[in-house]
Formats: structure tokens, C-alpha cells, sequence
């Protein structure tokens, strides 16, 4: 199935070229609900006339980029409110369709998983050394549902998260001591900056150990990567998705993007060596450990190369760090911005750990305002409000066609924000997941309505780990201190969102720390 040259509600390839030579563009072709996409224009007309989902007055080559504002998932719900949950968009070359309910996205992630089971292929993806082989972007095949299977059952499995909570431990007391430094010192700390720092040395002793190398900076030095391909990556995909020409964005940070990936290469080359040159029989395995196995087992249903086994650390690296650090230095604004369920939770936690031990994983079941706050955190601010799938043959929803490879936008952000579902849906109410039963409960989740980790097949490989280090890092950010915002005792948190595709704060969180509870107190 192509893209239509006649659109559903009847306008004709002829009225519309009509319309153009009287040189009106943009205002006579976008008349009509469903207007012509103009760039359809140039395309043959095509027998089978899909339906397509509702759509914005389209501009010619822009298409709707003139419609998206600075913060893309705003611009989205947006949009959604008046052309539907299900509507088509074409942003520059790149046609896609917008998904902003639980329903629909129930059609993605459940009813139709396996059609939706890709993300899109990005036009600088060939180009980039490792984008091929990546996790992430890897379509949906054996070597995806290989990859997948090493990451649930070993990388990322229960016991696995266990065995790392050793390292977790010490880099959570290491965040703390230097809160209570900056204490001492009355010194405002950057929140985002120490999180950031936190979860990438937690990830990066994980899954590599940097012990093992023969320098004490790596984990600086690839923090820094990880920031420029992050910046690289959102200015490649807007290029990619809104710009004109697909490959735009690749042209214009082609040098910088290969040059960042011959800086990761070269650093993830050396610490693979120093795995492969050192005998680590008795240490705890990280996961690269685990790949090396995997990559030298001659039975295992497909060959890891050397360049996949780079790719998917790197990804888990990528894909886990921001996202949790991000979760936690919202929900601590948000707790900071309402001391009622600040204190409520301090709370619960004093009377279920105690006056003399700091909060552990083992109690945070019995915490169930910890995790009802930080559900909170990850429905108000989820760190990817909008993910993406492609289709991968020529699918229907709702009656409408959506032909194969075509982008589709789950907007998770408003979906989690729906009035219709939500009560007072912009609000922070922890105790929204706490008045309901467990058992509708999990009916929101299945229902598709509380989505931060995507769901479906392609879901986030990561989220029991994510979620046992946003759990323990929250209770024990709030166990410990209490936070004066600029160091100001009744100052509020500017809960503004920085522009982009992403949900990163727009200002930095600068606070006072000041000791309500110190565990290590006795030990010094
Ligand atoms: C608060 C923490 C996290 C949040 C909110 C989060 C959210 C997400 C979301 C929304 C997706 C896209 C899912 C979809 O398209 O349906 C995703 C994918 C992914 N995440 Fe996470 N994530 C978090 C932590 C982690 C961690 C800790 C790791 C690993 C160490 C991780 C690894 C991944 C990977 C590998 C994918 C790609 C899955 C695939 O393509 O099959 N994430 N994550």
C-alpha cells in the first residue's frame, strides 16, 4: 500500500493542482478535513485509495512542521485535541501517524504488537557504524529476539540485579557523602548534575566494571560521550524527522557524529581487551563479562559479533542512564513542591527502616507511598514522552489504513495525562495509586493508561532496574536531607521543561542539602 494521491473525503488530485497554479497554496490546499498532502502531489496515483486517519491543513514540502512548537510532546497532545488520538502528520519527509490514547495504544502495543514490533529506521542509521547493530534500532528478527533473551534472562534478570547491588550500594552511599559534604559547607548542589553522575557511574561499573582498565577516568570520559551523543542524536533525529530532506542531519553532524562514535569505539575497544587479557575467575561478573560468554558459545542460536557485543552495552549505558536520573530529580522537585507528601513519605519510611540504618531494596515493599510517589514521578514526567514504532507491513486501526513503514508517535505523555482517565490528571497525587485497589490497579495497567516504559515487544528492556534504582535513590534522597531550593527555606521548584524531544529540566535543581538523618554518622 502507497501513500493516497485521493484522499477520503473526495479532494481530487485535479481541484487541488487547480488550487496550486492559482498560486494560494497553503490556504485553498488547506481547506478540508482530511486535506491532500500536497507532496502527494508528485506521486502516481494509486488504485487502492487508503483511508487515511485525520490530519492538520498540510503546507506544501514542510507539511505539518509548521504546527510543532518547542516542546514536541506538547505540540502533539496538543494537536490531538483537536484532530483525535489517532491523526496523521507528514513533518518535513517523514510521514507518520500520532497515537494519544490508551485505546490506540493498546491496537500498537497489544492487538497488533507484532506489526509495530520496529522502531523507525532513521535516514542517517546506514551511515552510522554502529546504528545497524545497535538494540535499540535493530528491526525485529532473530538477532533482536536473540538480544532480547540475553537481556531478560541474564543482563538485565532478577538475579542479575541482585548481584549488582553491591555496586549499587556503594555508588548510592558515595551520592549521599557528597550531599553531606556539601552540607557541612552550606554549598548548593547541582541535583541534576550529581543524579546524572550517579546513575552513569552506577550503569557503567554494571556493565563494564571500569576497574578493570588501566585508567580511574573512564566513567568521566564516557559520561561526556554519552552527553554528546545524546546532543548529537536529538539534532540528527529532528533532522531526520522534521527537516525537508531526509539525511539532512546526517550531512550537517556527519563529522561531529563520526567522530564521537571513533571516540566510543576506541574507549569500549580497551576495556573489552582488558576483559578479554584478565583473568577475572572469582569477581562479580558485569555484563560485559556475560556478553564475552555469550559472544564465545558456540551453541548460541546466533552469532554475536564483536561490533554487536559494543553496541548493546553501549545502548544499555544509554538507554538506562538519563532516563533514571531524569525520573529521580523530577519526583524530588515534585516532593520538594509539596511537603505534605514529603513528609508523608519520610514518614513511612522512618516507621518501616527505623532511626538507624539507611533505607535498602528489601524494604521497598513494604514502602507502598514510596512506590505509589514514584509511579507519580514516572506518569507526570516520563523521560521519553514520546516513543516511536514503524509499521512493518500495511496495517488498520480504527478503520483508518496505515501503510507499511510509516512512523508512528505514542504520545506516553499525554496518554498519561488524559482527563479522561487521569482526575486532576496535571496534578502531582501520589495517593491517586494508592486509593485504588491493587487489583484496578493493574487493570490501569494493562489498559495501557500508565505507559513510561513503553509496552508491548519492544518495551524497555530495563524497567525492574530502573525502577529499583529510582525507588531506593528517592527514599534515600528523602530519608536523609531536606532540600532548600537555592538555598532559600520556602522557595519552590521551576518545574519548566527544556525544549526539545526529551523532558530534561529547563533550569538546573540547585539546593541546600541539610541533614535530617545520617547513617554513616555512628561509623565516623
Ligand atoms: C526510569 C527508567 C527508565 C524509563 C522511564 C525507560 C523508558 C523507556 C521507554 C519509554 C522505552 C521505549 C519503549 C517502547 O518503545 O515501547 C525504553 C526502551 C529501552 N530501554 Fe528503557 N527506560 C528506563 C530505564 C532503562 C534502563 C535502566 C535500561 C537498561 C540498563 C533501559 C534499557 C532500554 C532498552 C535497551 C530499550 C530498547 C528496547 C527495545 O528496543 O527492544 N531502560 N525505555
Amino acid at each position: 500500500m502507497d501513500w493516497p494521491t485521493i484522499l477520503p473525503n473526495g479532494l481530487q488530485l485535479e481541484s487541488l493542482e487547480a488550487n496550486i497554479s492559482a498560486s494560494s497554496i497553503p490556504v485553498t490546499i488547506l481547506t478540508g478535513d482530511n486535506p491532500r498532502d500536497p507532496l502527494d502531489l508528485f506521486c502516481k496515483p494509486n488504485k487502492s485509495r487508503p483511508i487515511l486517519p485525520p490530519s492538520p491543513p498540510a503546507l506544501p514540502l514542510i507539511g505539518h512542521l509548521h504546527l510543532i512548537g518547542s516542546h514536541f510532546h506538547i505540540s502533539l497532545q496538543s494537536l490531538s485535541a483537536k484532530y483525535g488520538t489517532l491523526f496523521y502528520l507528514r513533518l518535513g519527509a517523514s510521514r507518520s501517524v500520532v497515537v494519544s490514547s490508551a485505546a490506540m495504544a493498546t491496537e500498537i502495543f497489544k492487538t497488533q504488537d507484532l506489526a509495530f514490533a520496529e522502531h523507525p529506521k532513521l535516514g542517517f542509521s546506514d551511515e552510522m557504524p554502529y546504528a545497524k547493530y545497535g538494540f535499540f534500532s535493530a528491526p525485529y528478527g532473530d538477532y533482536w529476539r536473540f538480544a532480547k533473551k540475553v537481556c531478560m534472562s541474564e543482563l538485565l534478570s532478577p538475579k542479575q540485579i541482585e548481584c549488582s547491588r553491591g555496586v549499587r550500594d556503594e555508588e548510592l552511599v558515595r551520592l549521599l557523602q557528597i550531599m553531606f559534604e556539601c552540607s557541612k559547607k552550606k554549598e548548593l548542589v547541582d541535583l541534576g548534575v550529581e543524579l546524572m553522575k550517579f546513575t552513569n557511574n552506577t550503569l557503567c561499573r554494571m556493565a563494564m566494571s571500569t576497574r578493570c582498565s588501566d585508567r580511574g577516568d573512564d566513567a568521566e570520559e564516557i559520561r561526556e560521550m554519552v552527553k554528546d551523543t545524546f546532543e548529537l542524536g536529538s539534532k540528527m533525529f529532528l533532522g531526520d524527522v522534521l527537516g525537508p530532506l531526509r539525511k539532512v542531519g546526517f550531512w550537517l553532524y556527519a563529522k561531529k557524529a563520526m567522530d564521537v562514535h571513533l571516540r566510543i569505539d576506541g574507549l569500549l575497544e580497551r576495556i573489552l581487551k582488558a576483559h578479554e587479557d584478565q583473568n577475572r575467575k572469582g569477581e562479580e561478573e558485569d555484563l560485559m563479562d556475560i556478553l564475552l560468554k555469550v559472544q564465545k558459545d558456540d551453541k548460541a542460536e546466533v552469532k554475536m559479533t564483536r561490533i554487536h557485543l559494543k553496541a548493546l552495552v553501549l545502548d544499555l549505558f544509554i538507554g538506562g542512564t538519563g532516563t533514571s536520573s531524569e525520573v529521580i530529580l523530577w519526583t524530588l522537585a515534585e516532593l520538594i513542591n509539596h511537603p505534605n507528601a514529603f513528609n508523608k513519605l519520610r514518614e513511612e519510611i522512618e516507621s518501616v527502616v527505623g532511626g538507624t540504618r539507611l533505607v535498602e531494596d528489601s524494604d521497598v515493599i513494604s514502602l507502598p507511598y514510596l512506590q505509589a510517589v514514584v509511579k507519580e514521578g514516572l506518569r507526570l514526567h516520563p523521560p521519553l514522552p514520546v516513543t516511536t514504532r514503524s509499521s512493518r507491513q500495511d496495517c488498520k486501526i480504527d478503520g483508518f489504513d496505515i501503510p507499511k513503514e510509516t512512523m508512528i508517535f505514542i504520545n506516553l505523555y499525554a496518554i498519561m495525562r488524559d482527563p479522561n482517565t487521569w482526575e486532576n490528571p496535571n496534578e502531582f497525587w501520589p495517593e491517586r495509586f494508592l486509593i485504588s485497589s491493587s487489583k484496578e490497579q493493574e487493570n490501569v495497567e494493562e489498559a495501557f493508561n500508565f505507559l513510561p516504559f513503553g509496552a508491548g515487544r519492544r518495551a524497555c528492556a530495563g524497567g525492574k532496574l530502573g525502577l529499583t534504582i529510582l525507588h531506593r535513590t528517592v527514599a534515600a534522597m528523602v530519608q536523609c536531607f531536606d532540600w532548600k531550593v537555592g538555598g532559600d527555606q520556602d522557595a519552590k521548584v521551576n518545574m519548566e521543561v527544556a525544549k526539545g524531544v526529551f523532558m530534561h529540566v529547563a533550569h538546573p535543581l540547585l539546593c541546600l542539602p541539610v541533614v535530617h538523618f545520617d547513617p554513616f554518622a555512628s561509623r565516623t
